[in-house]
């Protein structure tokens, strides 16, 4: 019989400390004998990442914003997602559809229903197994970000909009409270590190 592949997210706002967990944490399921890959998106295949290009970068409106993130990620589940999965890998990925809620649905103010309409078409019957939210007050993330990074086209939007970005991740996790855990992104790193650790325990090897 095959591994029982698991599909794993980390969300969060920009900022959150996402990327610095990651990569650590797909080490740690590799040290457990598991054989994970790294995604993210908007991206993860050749045409996800190309469309990552535009949506970061081109302006757009909100309706074709909102298409394209549903695109890229229809081309990612069919060409890398499903397949790991189906093959008993783990697939652990930056970010997924509760970013589409948070971001086009929060911050953009998207009509709910198109959310959900288009999530049940491009992946009904898939979610996550467990999502890790990186929850941090929107000013911190912001003062985290200028000391990182170059602003991308979301990054420069203003701090109401990633506080409507948090409060619409925060709603989403008190919806599926078993799926999700969230992160206190004001503990430091190795406190995090070690929650994490903990928690792959829980979630099936
Ligand atoms: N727990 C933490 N405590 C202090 N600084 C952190 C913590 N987590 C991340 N950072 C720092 O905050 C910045 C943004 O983190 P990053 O992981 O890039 O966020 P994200 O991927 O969620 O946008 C980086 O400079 C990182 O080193
Ligand atoms: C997946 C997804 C991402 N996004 C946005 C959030 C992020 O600002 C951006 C890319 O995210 P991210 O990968 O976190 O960028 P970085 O390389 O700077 O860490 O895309 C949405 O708005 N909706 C979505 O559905």
């Amino acid at each position: 019989m095959s591994p029982i592949g698991r599909f794993v997210t980390f969300e969060g706002i920009d900022g959150a400390g996402k990327s610095t967990h990651i990569d650590w944490y797909v080490d740690r399921l590799r040290a457990r004998g598991i054989d994970a890959i790294r995604s993210r998106e908007p991206g993860g295949t050749p045409l996800a990442e190309r469309l990552r290009e535009l949506l970061l970068n081109e302006p757009m409106s909100m309706d074709t914003e909102l298409m394209l993130m549903f695109a890229a990620r229809r081309d990612h589940l069919e060409r890398l997602v499903r397949p790991a999965l189906a093959a008993g890998r783990w697939v652990v990925c930056d970010r997924f559809t509760d970013s589409t809620w948070a971001y086009q649905g929060g911050g953009r103010g998207g009509s709910a229903e198109r959310i959900a309409w288009l999530e049940q078409w491009v992946h009904g019957d898939l979610q996550p197994d467990r999502t890790y939210l990186f929850d941090l007050p929107a000013e911190l993330a912001a003062e985290r970000r200028a000391s990182a990074r170059t602003a991308d086209r979301f990054e420069r939007e203003d701090e109401a909009f990633f506080r409507r970005v948090r409060e619409a991740y925060r709603q989403r996790a008190g919806q599926s409270p078993g799926r999700f855990l969230v992160v206190d992104g004001r503990r430091t790193i190795e406190d995090i590190q070690k929650l994490l650790e903990n928690d792959i325990a829980s979630i099936g090897i």
